[in-house]
């Protein structure tokens, strides 16, 4: 695991920071869990004893990580599911239920956007990144703390948002989406506490997976430079913390965001968008126009 990039992934292998066993009996969600952070989360969480159900919209992507597991013996539910949709949302639950019952865990980490500056985004694709990012993560956390609630059991939710401390320039829809999810992070830790559920946030910098193939090319060669430790993360150091935020290891911790940056949000200068020139280096002052 030392090279730092998802095709070197050996999820089977990978040393696992939590006693293997520490999940056994429990049931969790991953959403996202096809690819990237999420299917390193389902099989974290898997190898240490949890049965897993995963969602996305690409149903192939699902079945693919769905072999993986059968081929292993791990048990899987792999079902898809638009987190915009609350019906679906619903089904994904029943199903969640008739398979294995009432969850114990929900990671809420599908998720995306795309890379444009703040003055070119269109209401449209606004609406596209709010909806997936707050509301979608939003929907999901609700569904499964009423079914929580309506049990009489709690539970644990782990929200994936994304290092956004300093702003994100170049995607500043995600960047409210996640300072939303945060923000209700920590209201609801405080309104389902009497429930025995617990959640937090798990914020990622920079991180090698097939997710940031949708960044222009000369942003994506200066990601890994963008933090004090000059490297970006991989999916398999994500997991490991998802899975200690699900487990009973941190019961004391609640409504809390951990960031997992390599220091990104200390120093590093991080563009998703083509770097405007008034930041490089080369810049002169003399160079601003004042209207
Ligand atoms: C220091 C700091 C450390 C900060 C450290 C943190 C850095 C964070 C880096 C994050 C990395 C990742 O998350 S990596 C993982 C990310 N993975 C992804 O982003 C892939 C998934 N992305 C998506 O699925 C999409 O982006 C998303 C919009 C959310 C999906 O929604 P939909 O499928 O409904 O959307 P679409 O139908 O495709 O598009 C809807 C509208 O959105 C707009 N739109 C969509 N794509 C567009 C594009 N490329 N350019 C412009 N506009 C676009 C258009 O208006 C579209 O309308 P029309 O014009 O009518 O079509
Ligand atoms: N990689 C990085 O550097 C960072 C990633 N993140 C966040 O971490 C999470 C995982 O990303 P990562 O693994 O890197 O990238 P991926 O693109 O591989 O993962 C995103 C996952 O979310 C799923 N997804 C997206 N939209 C929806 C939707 N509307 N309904 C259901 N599922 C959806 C996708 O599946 P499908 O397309 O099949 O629906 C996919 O499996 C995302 O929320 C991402 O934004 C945050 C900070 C940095």
């Amino acid at each position: 695991m030392s090279a730092r990039t998802v095709d070197d992934l050996r999820l089977d292998d990978a040393p696992l920071a939590l006693a293997s066993g520490l999940l056994d009996g429990r049931t969790a969600i991953v959403s996202g869990g096809g690819s990237g952070i999420g299917k390193a989360a389902a099989w974290v969480l898997a190898r240490l004893g949890a049965r897993v159900a995963i969602c996305g919209r690409n149903p192939e992507r699902l079945e693919a990580v769905q072999s993986a597991f059968d081929a292993r013996g791990w048990p899987i539910l792999a079902h898809p599911c638009d987190i915009r949709d609350e019906a679906g949302i619903e089904r994904l639950l029943d199903a969640v239920a008739a398979r294995f019952g009432l969850p114990d865990i929900l990671i809420n980490n599908a998720g995306g956007q795309f890379a444009q500056g703040a003055s070119q985004i269109a209401p449209k694709g606004w609406r596209a990144v709010i909806e997936t990012n707050l509301t979608g993560c939003w929907l999901m956390m609700q569904a499964v703390a009423r079914r929580w609630i309506d049990g009489g059991r709690g539970g644990v939710i782990v929200n994936v948002t994304a290092a956004n401390g300093r702003g994100m320039p170049g995607i500043a829809h995600s960047a409210a989406a996640r300072a939303g999810v945060e923000n209700v992070t920590r209201t609801a830790a405080v309104e389902w506490a009497p429930h025995g559920i617990r959640i937090n946030c798990l914020a990622p910098g920079l991180v090698d997976s097939g997710g940031l193939s949708v960044y222009p090319e000369a942003a994506r060669a200066a990601f890994a430079r963008a933090n004090p430790q000059r490297a970006t993360g991989d999916p398999w150091d994500i997991a490991q913390i998802i899975a200690f935020l699900a487990s009973d290891t941190t019961r004391f911790l609640t409504g809390t965001t951990i960031t997992a940056d390599g220091g990104g949000a200390l120093w590093g200068d991080l563009w998703t968008i083509e770097r405007p020139v008034y930041f490089s280096d080369s810049f002169q002052k003399a160079e601003i126009h004042v209207a």
